[in-house]
């Protein structure tokens, strides 16, 4: 056997490889879910259409005086009524009347406008005077928000694929909407697998490390919505890998088991040892630098991802393949890149790779890698600069492709 004959031949194109992410990650069930804080960030299943209209009723936009003029210069008028925010204002205005109202406060039938008590000789405050004299005429619609002006009923507060935000929770329950057709988060149990890793607290030793993907790739899983159910390492034992994984497959609280590391070609891959073996999974190495090995499949019908060992490897490979694949899942819209000047140094590139590098976008639009390596780089980057195979070297002026982190 010649030298070089075991080389990883990229043999899956991305695109091929997001492709099957899709496939075996799928799509998520919905759910019925109340309109309050909790269901900030979800994503919806179904158009969320407004119950009720929005105002409910004409209401007076100002504290003041609702009036309906018997002549178009009317200055002194009649008040017949006193209407707080919440009353049912139930009577009719005649021409040359006026009811005193309050910011909110449905409007009586007939009014023509609405008058701020600034601009009348009445007190701000104590029981509503016999009569009122404006300083102008009344403007006709002035101050009223008429009914339903924001929204009307069966109208859509928000379409499918909107996030639940802070404002489209205050339109809906405003709207009376009680509840949401929403996409369930992902539940996601994140498996870090290496001997060599130790968890915080333990002297890692002479060959150990202090392992970081674990909380990595469960932080990166709840940015993308998903709620993270179990969060393990494991060590190099094909045995104890084999036991997580078949109690995973069974949890309950489990859609999806995202491994890192042992997927390259070392001696000792737990990970590709453990699954390749099984039909349904197929381990690839991508012309894609960092997060080149891959590995997918299901185990007992579970779908497992594997990632890359390295940091950076997991990071980026979750953010540009298993992020979308999520983002589809959960009826996200997908995350668009865009371009940018490149104003950093000149940086070589591997030839027939599409090359992910830490990125800083700055306020002005440019972007630039910063002046450090791997982790250390990415910490302090806000994209990711997408460099095509085709290329092997960008310098300053490049339009480059940016993904925003
Ligand atoms: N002969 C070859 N060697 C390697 C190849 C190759 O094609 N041929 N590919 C390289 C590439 S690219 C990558 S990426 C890595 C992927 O390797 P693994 O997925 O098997 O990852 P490990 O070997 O387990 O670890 C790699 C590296 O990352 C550190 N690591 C692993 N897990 C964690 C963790 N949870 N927290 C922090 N750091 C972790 C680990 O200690 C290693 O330094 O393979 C290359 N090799
Ligand atoms: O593909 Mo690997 O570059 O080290 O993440």
């Amino acid at each position: 056997m010649g030298v070089g004959q075991n080389e990883p031949v990229p043999h899956t194109s991305v695109a091929e490889h997001r492709i099957a992410l899709r496939h075996v990650i799928g799509a998520a069930a919905t759910e019925v879910i109340p309109v309050d804080r909790h269901a900030l960030g979800r994503r919806l299943a179904e158009p969320l259409l407004a119950i009720d209209d929005l105002p409910r009723f004409d209401s007076s936009a100002m504290d003041g005086y609702a009036a309906v003029p018997e002549t178009p210069d009317q200055r002194v008028f009649l008040v017949v009524g006193d209407v707080a925010a919440g009353d049912a204002a139930g009577f009719v205005l005649e021409p040359g009347q006026a009811a005193r109202v309050m910011t909110g406060a449905r409007l009586p039938t007939g009014a023509v406008g609405v008058v701020p008590v600034e601009q009348t000789d009445a007190e701000r405050t104590g029981p509503a005077p016999r009569q009122v004299t404006f300083a102008a005429p009344v403007a006709p619609g002035r101050h009223v928000r008429k009914q339903a002006e924001d929204i009307a009923a069966g109208v859509p507060v928000a379409g499918t694929g909107a996030p639940l935000t802070a404002a489209v929770i205050a339109l809906a329950r405003s709207a009376g909407c009680t509840e949401a057709v929403v996409h369930v988060p992902t539940r996601v149990a994140v498996v870090a697998t290496g001997a060599e890793l130790t968890v915080p607290g333990v002297d890692p030793g002479r060959g150990g490390i202090h392992e970081s993907n674990s909380e990595m790739v469960a932080a990166l899983a709840s940015a993308a919505g998903c709620s993270v159910t179990r969060v393990a390492t494991c060590t190099d034992d094909p045995g104890a890998l084999e036991g997580l994984l078949t109690e995973l497959s069974a949890a309950p609280d489990v859609d999806l088991v995202i491994t890192t590391g042992g997927v390259s070609a070392g001696a000792y891959e737990v990970v590709r040892q453990v699954c390749e073996p099984r039909e349904s999974f197929s381990f690839v190495h991508l012309a894609m630098q960092p997060g080149g090995p891959q590995g997918l499949g299901r185990w007992d019908g579970m779908p497992v991802v594997c990632l890359p060992g390295t940091p950076v490897g997991a990071f980026v490979s979750f953010e540009m393949l298993v992020r979308p694949a999520l983002d589809e899942r959960h009826g996200a819209p997908a995350r668009g890149a865009s371009s940018a000047a490149y104003v950093g140094r000149p940086r070589h590139t591997r030839a027939g790779m599409v090359q992910f590098i830490s990125g800083v976008v700055a306020p002005d639009g440019t972007v630039s890698a910063p002046d450090a390596r791997h982790l250390s780089a990415l910490a302090g980057s806000n994209a990711l600069i997408e460099v095509p195979e085709t290329v092997e070297q960008i310098v300053p002026g490049d339009i480059v492709t940016v993904h925003p982190l």
